[in-house]
């Protein structure tokens, strides 16, 4: 990925000098097989265990996953058994210093808060606890700065503390040293990753429209029957508009180092409008934004606004340049005037990178620009794994044995 891999892969993974063993809760869906494939060969973590429903445990994985991605289950993953999303002694699963959560949210809280109870890290990319006041919402390449300070005010309170009660079943053996980190909704993540520079230049943006043009692997898998989406656009998903709403906010938020609480001084007024539809198109949520500054004595040129974005190295520079996972530009500026297109554009850096285009002025608000992120990578399991090599980074992740 970044040309900081070569560091990173060569850096010691722990003190034992082991790879952190990373369960995947959620193996067998969408973003759990992205997860597989990220892993795949990562310098930091292998994957040590595939967790689904009670329908996928107990078979092998690549019997249990109808896998839908280019290529092969990676080697070595295919004859992993499916274990139940339980942590019970003798299990992989309780083997792991990690977990990487792809799971659907009808069961997301209740297994995650026994993860973290159980004393593992979880990285997730469901909706449950994103808005949770003690949880960290990170798009890495927007506010991974957020993700130490939260971290560690979870590990001072203590897991118990914040995730009993969300846990119906809590494990048998509760042990210290698990918290929670959660990334956005997909098509908040690439709107977060460009209000972000735009913001820290510019200052606040007092109101935002966002109308999106949506993947259908957002929707998991069988997701929408094709009679509903071919040759067709279906102007509603639903809960979407809420969230691209509602996340921004605390993403864009400021962390109170001393309670971890977020403090959403700098984006409490910012109104935003989003519009959602899924449209025929298999990977790559497009949005198309316009937005008005809050300082209306010196309104940026879409010159201005381009160069920012296009210079924009994201916080902790330090922390990221460090993270194999990073992309070497968190945003790409297309000069073409028909990109980004999601076929063209949703593999760049890896699909780490936001494509940005079309930016002009916008004749309701101040500027209307085009955005394009890959909503299964950036978008989903790419963001909890550059979450976790944060982390990683940051010695907040480490071998439990
Ligand atoms: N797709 C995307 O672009 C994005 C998805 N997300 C979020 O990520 C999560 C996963 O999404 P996606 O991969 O698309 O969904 P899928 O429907 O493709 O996969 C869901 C996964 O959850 C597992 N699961 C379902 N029920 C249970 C259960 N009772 N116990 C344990 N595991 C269970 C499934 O296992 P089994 O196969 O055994 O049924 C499967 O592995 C969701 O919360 C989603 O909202 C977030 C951002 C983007
Ligand atoms: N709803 C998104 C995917 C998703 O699952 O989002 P969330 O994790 O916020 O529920 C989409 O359809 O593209």
């Amino acid at each position: 990925m970044s040309t900081a891999s070569t560091t990173a892969a060569a850096a010691p993974a722990t003190p034992s000098g082991r790879k952190l063993k990373a369960a995947i809760l959620g193996a067998t869906g969408t973003v759990g097989q992205r997860f597989l494939t990220l892993l795949a060969a990562h310098p930091f973590f292998t994957v040590h265990a595939v967790c689904a429903s009670p329908r996928s445990a107990g078979k092998p994985y690549a019997e249990a996953a109808n896998w839908k991605l280019a290529g092969d289950v990676p080697e070595g993953m295919s004859s992993l058994i499916v274990e139940p999303c339980t942590v019970v002694p003798g299990s992989r699963l309780a083997e792991c210093d990690v977990a990487f959560s792809g799971l659907d949210s009808s069961v997301a809280t209740e297994v995650e808060a026994h993860i973290a109870l159980a004393g593992i890290p979880v990285f997730s990319n469901a909706k449950n606890f994103r808005m949770h006041p003690h949880v960290p919402l990170v798009v890495p390449t927007a506010n991974a700065d957020q993700l130490a300070p939260m971290v560690r005010a979870q590990l001072d309170r203590g897991a118990n503390s914040i995730f009993a009660k969300d846990a119906t079943s809590p494990p048998a053996q509760p042990k210290a040293g698990g918290y929670m980190v959660t990334n956005s909704n997909c098509s908040t993540t690439g709107l977060a990753v460009i209000l972000r520079p735009l913001i820290d230049t510019f200052g606040p943006i007092d109101q935002m429209s966002v109308v999106t043009l949506q993947a259908v692997s957002g929707a998991g898998y069988p997701g929408l029957p094709v009679l509903d989406v071919f040759d067709n656009v279906v102007p509603y998903i639903g809960g979407e508009e809420d969230k691209l709403e509602t996340e921004p906010h605390k993403i864009l938020g400021k962390v109170d180092a001393a309670t971890g609480k977020l403090t959403h001084i700098h984006q409490s007024d910012m109104k935003v409008t989003a519009a959602c539809n899924r449209v025929p198109v298999l990977d790559g949520h497009t949005l198309n934004i316009s937005l008005r500054f809050k300082n209306r004595d010196a309104v940026p040129t879409p010159d201005q606004i381009a160069s920012v974005l296009a210079a924009y190295t994201p916080p902790p520079a330090d922390v990221l340049s460090k993270c194999p996972s990073c992309p070497a530009h968190a945003i790409h500026v297309a000069s073409q005037p028909d990109r980004p297109q999601p076929r063209l554009d949703r593999d760049r850096g890896q699909g780490m990178t936001v494509t940005v285009g079309r930016i002009r002025e916008c004749a309701l608000l101040d500027i209307k620009l085009v955005t394009l992120t890959h909503n299964t990578v950036l978008g989903a399991a790419g963001s909890s794994l550059l979450n976790a090599e944060v982390a990683y980074v940051q010695g907040l992740l480490k071998a439990r044995d």
